[in-house]
């Protein structure tokens, strides 16, 4: 809601600047929600500015490198979140008007005591950049990743497959759904297309998620298609006992009760246990859950099977997480790489002789994917690899590896439809009992 001072559209832009800063600073995005700005169009243009700023980081990051002959000053507050934010609007969004663009970040500084005085500087750099935005608009592709990273993936996953990243971060993610009955006309009420297994994808996003038809009476959650894919290969009959570790909020966790499991659903987070619990209950599903550390959680009978789904650097999930890729250090991958090592030793721990561990991430990172799974035969000699064959994946066979291992990323269209899917790392061991 704007104040009578102050000009239009200044207050979306004041609450997109503080977001971008923050994640700038390393924390995730969370869309702006109603209780920082109540006009449901401000909200839009702010969630719409920051998106676009964090999509387009990459080529903004070469544009102020052109612009600003010293860098960013230092020091100098909410300076640089206004800047991104303008140049993103200037020649990304020229249709919100690029006046409006140099006038409110001008006008935002000087209500920041610590960038004020930066205003003819704020000025003259907007100037700058929107006498090239035809220049800035046509910058290659290829800035839009972080070039270690392209290089990193294009070993990993080929080079046309991260071409193909770049075009998956600026469209985002589309919205897939678990469904409980994929039955076609549940499908077609949806207005929906068939993935693989249960998953589907809706077509065109028109309302929000709520008011999709089923919702209300719990017939499907939210869940990419690649997110799908660990609990579908638990593969033991209805009835087993199954751990599901890392669980909030409950995605895989209402997949494992609907295979017919007895399941105990475990993560550290109070809040995202109370998510958990709140999804089961739409879904009308039952599951046991304990808010408490996986890693040294000890239960009083062992599980048949143990699906744990580790905190990871989360570099599959771009599409709607940007920042990950900019977030990600050799450091911070080091700490969860030790993490999960901890949290696959005490799953292996929880499970019975001849039971079935799924490990997986949401990662498009060889040290959290195949190099664990190397670390764990190592280490854990009581498990041994229970390779994925293509048949359990149909439609998705080109996400296999030779070693029987699921690699998911972006540029892979689950049953052939566009869209692409997160980047996810799935391996299942067996206990050799
Ligand atoms: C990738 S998310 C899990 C998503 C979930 N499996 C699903 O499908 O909806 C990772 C979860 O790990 C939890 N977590 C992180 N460290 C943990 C720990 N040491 N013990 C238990 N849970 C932990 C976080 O709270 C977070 O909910």
């Amino acid at each position: 809601m704007t104040s009578s001072k102050e000009p239009a559209g200044l207050a979306p832009r004041l609450a997109a600047a503080e977001r971008l800063k923050s994640i700038l600073a390393g924390e995730a995005f969370a869309p702006i929600g109603a209780a920082e700005i109540a006009d449901g169009r401000d909200r839009a243009l702010a969630n719409r500015l920051v998106t676009a700023a964090l999509r387009r980081h990459g080529q903004i990051d070469f544009i102020l490198a052109e612009l600003l002959e010293r860098g960013v000053p230092r020091k100098s507050g909410s300076f640089e979140a206004v800047l991104r934010l303008a140049v993103a609007q200037l020649v990304y969004l020229p249709e919100l008007g690029a006046h409006s663009a140099v006038h409110l970040a001008v006008e935002a500084i000087k209500r920041d005591r610590k960038a004020g005085h930066l205003t003819a500087l704020m000025n003259a750099v907007l100037r700058r950049a929107q006498s090239h935005a035809t220049r800035y608009w046509s910058l290659p592709q290829s800035l839009l990743l972080p070039a270690d990273a392209a290089r990193r993936w294009s070993s990993a996953y080929g080079e046309s497959a991260v071409t193909r990243f770049a075009g998956a971060l600026l469209a985002g993610a589309p919205l897939d759904l678990t469904l409980k009955d994929p039955s076609p006309e549940r499908i077609a009420a949806l207005g929906a297309v068939h993935l693989i297994a249960d998953s589907v994808r809706v077509a065109e996003r028109d309302r929000p998620v709520d008011a999709l038809p089923g919702f209300a009476e719990g017939e499907w959650w939210v869940q990419d298609a690649a997110s799908a894919l660990p609990a579908r290969l638990m593969g033991l009959p209805a009835g087993a006992r199954v751990l599901d570790l890392c669980a909030a909020p409950g995605g895989k966790t209402a997949q494992l009760v609907k295979a017919g499991y007895q399941v105990a659903a475990v993560d550290a987070d109070p809040a995202r246990i109370g998510r958990l619990e709140t999804n089961l209950d739409r879904l009308g599903y039952k599951a046991e859950t304990l808010t408490t550390d996986a890693g040294t959680f000890a239960p009083s009978s062992l599980y048949d099977g143990v699906l744990l789904d580790a905190p990871c650097s989360a570099t599959g999930t771009f599409r709607r997480h940007p920042e990950v890729l900019w977030h990600r250090t050799a450091h911070g991958i080091a700490g969860r790489v030790s993490l999960q090592r901890a949290l696959i030793t005490n799953a292996f721990r929880c499970l019975k002789p001849g039971g079935t561990l799924i490990y997986c991430v949401c990662s498009l990172e060889r040290e959290e994917g195949k190099d664990q799974v190397a670390w764990a035969l190592d280490t854990l000699t009581g498990l041994e690899l229970a390779p994925i064959v293509t048949e359990e994946v149909v439609g998705l066979e080109g996400g296999i590896t030779p070693e029987g291992l699921v690699r998911t990323h972006p540029g892979l269209d689950p049953g052939g439809v566009a869209g692409g899917m997160d980047g996810f790392f799935v391996a299942r061991f067996r206990h050799r009992g």
